[in-house]
């Protein structure tokens, strides 16, 4: 099945647009976290459990392992999801990019190591760096677009005078690519941080119904309801709200994990409240 289809069907059966985020911080973790062979794994473990029916995905951010060498334990934990909840699609937060030769060792690192349904990429190298990665049709390759951080737009909005757009601004020109050139397998997302509903609610009109991955809600400060309202479709989905820190570290006690649900029901309501679908509803 392809990446797109699987997200449809988890956007369905969970009636949600949250995407928990798996950066696992050991300094915040509980004392009894702390140490220990596969702390890391055993932490995302009690996470998921918590909050499993409340998610249309989950991202791992793969700094978070490897800074620790903790590779396997990213590994065992991309493995528990895919054989305890097969129905829920697995990203990972790699933002690679590079020339086409170590590319399509990114490309093994991401789909046949940790065998993952989509991945984060940096379109600033151009097509032959993102193409490997779309060569897997039925992988999502999600392009980074307008980032949620503060410096994005030093690169992102410089205005394009020499191509054949008409002075529009990088990230729009990289929504135009990723919904034409880049989309030959239709594997093609975005990614759109919630901290930019105006931008959001601009590329959401260039490129259709292409879903964005948004972090930046929680932590960051993203407007929940600005975002559901500039970048959902016309069903009330299209997007996968991303948080991470506000939700694994709700609490750092024996609690963590429950508390960590609580937020991720209380993100999904907020979100869900936003919703066409869930409007006209009411
Ligand atoms: O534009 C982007 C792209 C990726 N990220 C990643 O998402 C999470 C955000 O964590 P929070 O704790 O919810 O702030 C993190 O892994 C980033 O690397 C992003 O923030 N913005």
């Amino acid at each position: 099945m392809s990446f797109i289809k699987q997200l449809q069907a988890s956007w369905q059966s969970s009636d949600s647009l949250l995407c928990i985020g798996l950066d696992p911080d050991m300094e915040r973790f509980p004392k009894s976290l702390a140490s220990g062979a596969d702390n890391i794994f055993r932490f995302n473990q009690a996470i998921i459990d918590a909050t499993h029916d409340l998610v249309c995905a989950y991202k791992p951010q793969i700094a978070y392992f490897s800074a620790l060498g903790a590779e396997q334990q990213l590994e065992k934990t991309i493995a528990y999801i895919k054989s305890n909840y097969p129905h829920i699609p697995v990203i990972l937060d790699a933002k690679r990019g590079d020339i086409g030769s170590t590319a399509t060792q990114y490309v093994k690192e991401a789909f046949v190591r940790y065998q993952v349904d989509a991945v984060t990429v940096n379109p600033y190298m151009g097509f032959d760096s993102v193409k490997p990665f779309l060569d897997y049709q039925d992988k999502g390759v999600i392009v980074l677009c307008k980032t949620s951080n503060e410096g994005a737009s030093q690169l992102q909005e410089v205005r394009l005078q020499q191509t054949d757009s008409d002075g529009e601004p990088v990230y729009e020109y990289i929504a135009q690519l990723a919904a034409t050139e880049w989309n030959f397998n239709h594997n093609c997302l975005l990614v759109m941080g919630a901290t930019w509903p105006e931008q959001v609610a601009k590329v959401r009109s260039i490129v259709g119904d292409m879903p964005f991955l948004v972090p930046g809600a929680g932590a960051q400060g993203g407007d929940v309801g600005s975002i559901v309202k500039a970048g959902q479709t016309a069903d009330g989905t299209g997007l996968i709200i991303s948080a991470s820190r506000s939700i694994l570290y709700a609490s750092n006690h024996a609690d963590f994990a429950e508390a960590a649900r609580t937020q991720a029901e209380a993100l999904k309501q907020a979100i869900n409240s936003h919703r066409n679908k869930h409007a006209t509803a009411v």
